[in-house]
């Protein structure tokens, strides 16, 4: 299985970019990981440029990959279930894993649809700016998990 983080624009803040190299790296541990993003739009009404983010977003699309977008209105997993989640599609030999996270405008209702699973990290909305250094994170600690190491405590 690789996994594949989707997401739109450049990582802005120092600070966030030096979350995301610490978990990333910490994940091609146990899982080769690619990073693709998608270029922002910048200028128009929120739905056009929703529209042509989610276009940029399905062109990076690898051909067959099972989608999973990050969305506040999906479903609330904890860290073991993200972790059961994760082995499940390594077990059923996925080939490449995409996790999408959008940008300031979020996704298209097509976008959406073209997902077999959507994920929250909380009700509240967060940046998608900082959802990657948090998703990150809970990858990694799913592969901890997964492999029985003592980084994750009940
Ligand atoms: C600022 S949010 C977009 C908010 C937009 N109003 C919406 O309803 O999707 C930008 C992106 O960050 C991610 N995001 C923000 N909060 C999230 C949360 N609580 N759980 C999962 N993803 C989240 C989603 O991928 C979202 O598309």
């Amino acid at each position: 299985m690789r996994l594949k983080l989707l997401w739109v624009g450049k990582t802005q803040e120092a600070w966030v970019k030096t979350g995301i190299e610490e978990y990333a790296g910490r994940i091609k541990r146990y899982c080769p990981l690619e990073i693709l993003e998608a270029r922002e739009e910048k200028g128009a009404q929120a739905a056009v440029m929703r529209e042509r983010e989610c276009e940029r977003l399905v062109k990076l699309l690898p051909k067959g990959a099972k989608l999973v977008v990050l969305d506040e209105r999906g479903d609330q997993l904890t860290s073991p279930e993200l972790a059961n989640f994760l082995t499940k599609q390594r077990d059923q030999g996925t080939q490449d894993l995409v996790f999408a996270i959008g940008g300031a405008y979020g996704f298209t209702d097509g976008f959406r649809s073209q997902a077999f699973k959507a994920i929250s990290l909380s009700k509240m909305t967060l940046t998608h700016q900082m959802v990657r250094v948090f998703l990150l994170e809970q990858i990694y600690r799913g592969f901890t998990i997964m492999n029985g190491e003592p980084y994750h405590h009940e």
